[in-house]
């Protein structure tokens, strides 16, 4: 038989795997400081120093609200939300620490599962 073309994924496919790999990050037990927006009144300096705020909670509306065409921007905004906290503090501070762990796994299972 003449093997059909690979078929191209369909963009809720894509997000399927999107809305598991976040229900895998905000279940791992160093997701903490990352569940839901810093709040900029409370942290002195974070609104100035940190352009792009980011967080799972506002991560998970935008994929309730379809706002992510496909993987690329979703895997954006996680790498925001580790790249803003690596920028903010210190490496060996407790959030420091938890977002290396975070983005450690992350970095792991989206290579498993998107890279298929
Ligand atoms: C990711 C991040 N980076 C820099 C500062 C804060 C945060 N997270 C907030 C939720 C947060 C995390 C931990 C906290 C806290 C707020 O305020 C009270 C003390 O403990």
């Amino acid at each position: 038989l003449v093997s059909c073309a690979k078929r191209a994924k369909t963009p809720n496919s894509e997000l399927a795997v999107c809305r598991v790999l976040l229900a895998e990050l905000e279940a791992h037990q160093d997701a903490w400081p990352f569940l839901s927006p810093v709040k900029l009144k409370s942290v002195p300096g974070y609104r100035k120093v940190i352009k792009k705020p980011m967080d799972f909670f506002t991560i998970k509306e935008k994929l309730i609200n379809n706002m992510y065409l496909n993987q690329e921007n979703f895997i954006i905004d996680v790498n925001l939300v580790f790249d803003n906290c690596q920028k903010f503090n210190e490496d060996d501070s407790e959030i420091g620490q938890a977002g290396h762990r975070m983005k450690r796994f992350f970095d792991k299972r989206w290579t498993e599962l998107l890279r298929k």
